[in-house]
């Protein structure tokens, strides 16, 4: 389903805490995880994104939302060096995502939407092969690759090809790839998605534990009770432009965040009139 009337004002919106433009602000002294400044794509006649400005605070977990097609994964594969952006610019702690790639892909870990994996390898050898890629030492990378497979119960399947991963095991494999190297800044494009409950809370307590050592995350994910109980600030996204950004509270001011996305996105139609031929009373 796609929201297509995305970024229509409701009818009787409570005060927006921040809004567009202008990015959230962050601690005065502290230099931003992440800083967007007017980022910018068009895929021919599409504009993905519109001249998007956000400021992700360090130790903060950032939850991005929007209805499909808004530019979530866009922005975010913009934000990490994966696609140029046509105007804008991103930098991860001070350091400027294509001017100082090294510097910023360094202390990233990234959870690209899709994420294409060398499945012909063991979960284990992925692991080994992004470490060493990273210029880990080969002891640190046996015992966090260890340790990862552990935590996201992933032990068991050291030893497979990731081609025969399910879906939920390629999403922990691939997360696993983006924690070892130890970043400051996770971005992660849907984490959750076709994870098991059980390894979705084993997951939830890893980035709980990352942000409590100091360490910040942005996360895409369109589960509003997952982005209000795990998240500290979000930013609402469509039709390629920033809706809302500030702390979860400041964002969903006193309603829920369910309620607040549907206000800000516009609201769909029933469909009450439609689909007839679906109800079996009507057969
Ligand atoms: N490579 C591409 N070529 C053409 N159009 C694209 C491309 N990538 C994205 N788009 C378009 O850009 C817009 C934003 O897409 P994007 O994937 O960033 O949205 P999203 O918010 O991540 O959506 P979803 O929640 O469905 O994953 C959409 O209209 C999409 O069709």
């Amino acid at each position: 389903m796609t929201f297509e009337s995305a970024a229509q004002p409701a009818p009787t919106p409570p005060p927006m805490p921040s809004t567009m433009p202008g990015p959230a602000p962050a601690a005065p002294s502290a230099t931003p995880a992440l800083q967007l400044v007017q980022l910018a794509k068009r895929f021919g006649q599409k504009v993905a994104v519109d001249g998007l400005s956000l400021v992700v605070p360090q130790g903060s977990m950032f939850g991005l939302v929007g209805p499909n097609g808004a530019g979530k994964t866009t922005t975010l594969s913009m934000a990490t060096g994966l696609l140029r952006p046509d105007h804008g610019t991103a930098a991860v702690l001070g350091h400027d995502v294509w001017r100082d790639p090294a510097g910023a892909k360094a202390i990233t870990g990234v959870l690209p939407d899709g994420v294409h994996l060398f499945d012909r390898l063991t979960g284990a050898e992925l692991l080994r092969y992004n470490g060493l890629l990273r210029s880990m030492p080969e002891a640190d990378v046996v015992s966090r690759s260890a340790e990862l497979m552990d935590a996201l119960g992933l032990a068991d399947t050291a030893g497979t090809v990731v081609a025969d991963y399910s879906a939920g095991m390629r999403k922990k494999i691939a997360l696993a790839c983006a924690l070892i190297h130890a970043p400051r800044l996770l971005v992660l494009d849907e984490p959750f998605e076709a994870v098991d409950p059980v390894s979705g809370e084993a997951i939830r307590a890893i980035l709980r534990g990352f942000v409590a050592s100091g360490g910040t995350v942005v996360l895409s994910s369109h589960v509003m009770e997952l982005v209000e109980s795990l998240c500290d600030h979000v930013a609402v996204v469509a039709d390629g432009r920033l809706i809302a950004t500030g702390t979860l509270d400041e964002v969903r001011g006193g309603a829920s965040l369910q309620e607040r996305f549907v206000q800000m996105v516009g609201q769909r139609p029933s469909g009450t009139e439609g689909l007839a031929w679906l109800r079996t009373s009507s057969r």
